[in-house]
């Protein structure tokens, strides 16, 4: 027995997807035309039984929880003699590059807005939050996107500080894959959600020591409820073999995008690049940043082939 496994069997429950997905209960997939649309919209290869035994389960376990932290502010307001203050649940989804943290991200969205209990729900990526690009360059970071030291911690950690605190209008920076910046003219408005999800491959790192400038605090102690989507590093890479190559037709054909010249390569040029970058960048820093902080997470969702989660873990 390897020393994770019995890590894993002290800290979390484990199910394998049958016996998980028997933990929906009566939850109904009462999904309208326009989600569903929605759901498929953001994702062809999305199968309509992964969100009914996986999602829809881990909606049901969320709503409960988010429930009972509700009541118990409305206790700690009474004891408090306060007026009931209003904060929002933060939920964050981390795990490697490509493993499908935003897909993930998205589907919980769209399900959690339906119960009436929290029908406004935001979702945050972290992308936004990495370094303009020129700063990138300029520190010689270019070959570390998605490294802790490529994210502007400060502005991070602000901008969760301010949600939690119940601040309306708060403004989050975006990120575009296209000029692979953060974008000059738009940035998304957080104005006082019922729930957060945050999304990023460093939503539970507390790798950078905490400077007196991030106010020596980290993300995941603004966090409510963490999960982790994971998968063998070898189906990682695939995956991310394949969105490049999607991408090669996509966004890098549009003549703005910063890898335009990537639209150019054959098939096997195009797979032997991403390979390379997956080698040299995202594969080491999923071995030394990333995969660090799963046994942080409260809920890990491991992936098989295709996508599908074929075992869930849940902390005790
Ligand atoms: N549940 C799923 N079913 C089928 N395909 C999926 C699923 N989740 C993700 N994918 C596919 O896997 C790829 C990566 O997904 P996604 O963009 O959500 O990953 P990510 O973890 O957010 O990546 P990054 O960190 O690079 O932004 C995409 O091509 C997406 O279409
Ligand atoms: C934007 C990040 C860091 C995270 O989503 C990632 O998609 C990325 O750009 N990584 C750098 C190497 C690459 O291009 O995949």
């Amino acid at each position: 027995m390897t020393a994770t496994n019995t890590l894993h069997q002290t800290l979390y429950f484990s199910f394998l997807r049958q016996q998980w997905s028997e933990l929906r209960n009566s939850v109904p997939l009462t999904l309208s035309e326009d989600e569903l649309a929605n759901l498929r919209g953001m994702n062809e290869q999305l199968s309509l039984d992964e969100v009914t035994d996986i999602y829809l389960p881990l909606s049901r376990l969320l709503n409960l929880i988010i429930d009972s932290k509700q009541q118990s502010s409305v206790v700690l307001d009474q004891f408090l003699n306060h007026k009931p203050t209003k904060t929002p649940y933060i939920i964050s989804i981390s795990g490697s590059v490509a493993v499908g943290k935003s897909t993930t991200a998205r589907i919980l969205q769209t399900l959690l807005q339906r119960w009436p209990e929290h029908p406004k729900v935001e979702l945050v990526t972290t992308d936004g939050f990495l370094y303009p690009l020129a700063e990138l360059t300029h520190n010689n970071l270019l070959k570390r996107k998605g490294f802790p030291e490529s994210y502007d911690m400060k502005m991070l950690i602000d901008f969760i500080s301010a949600v939690k605190a119940g601040e309306p209008n708060v403004s989050a920076p975006l990120y575009s894959h296209v000029t692979y910046d953060r974008l000059t003219d738009e940035v998304q408005n957080i104005n006082q959600p019922d729930i957060l999800i945050i999304e990023g491959l460093n939503v539970l790192q507390t790798a950078l020591d905490p400077s007196p400038e991030s106010k020596s605090s980290f993300l995941s102690d603004y966090v409510d409820f963490s999960i982790y989507v994971d998968a063998e590093e070898s189906l990682l890479k695939e995956w991310y073999q394949q969105r490049f190559l999607k991408f090669r037709q996509g966004a890098f054909s549009d003549p703005k995008s910063f890898f335009h010249h990537y639209s150019q390569l054959s098939d096997d040029e195009a797979n032997a690049t991403a390979a390379n970058i997956w080698d040299t960048i995202n594969g080491p820093n999923l071995q030394t940043n990333i995969k660090p902080s799963r046994e942080r997470a409260n809920l890990i969702l491991k992936k098989a082939a295709n996508h599908l989660v074929d075992r869930v873990l849940l902390r005790k």
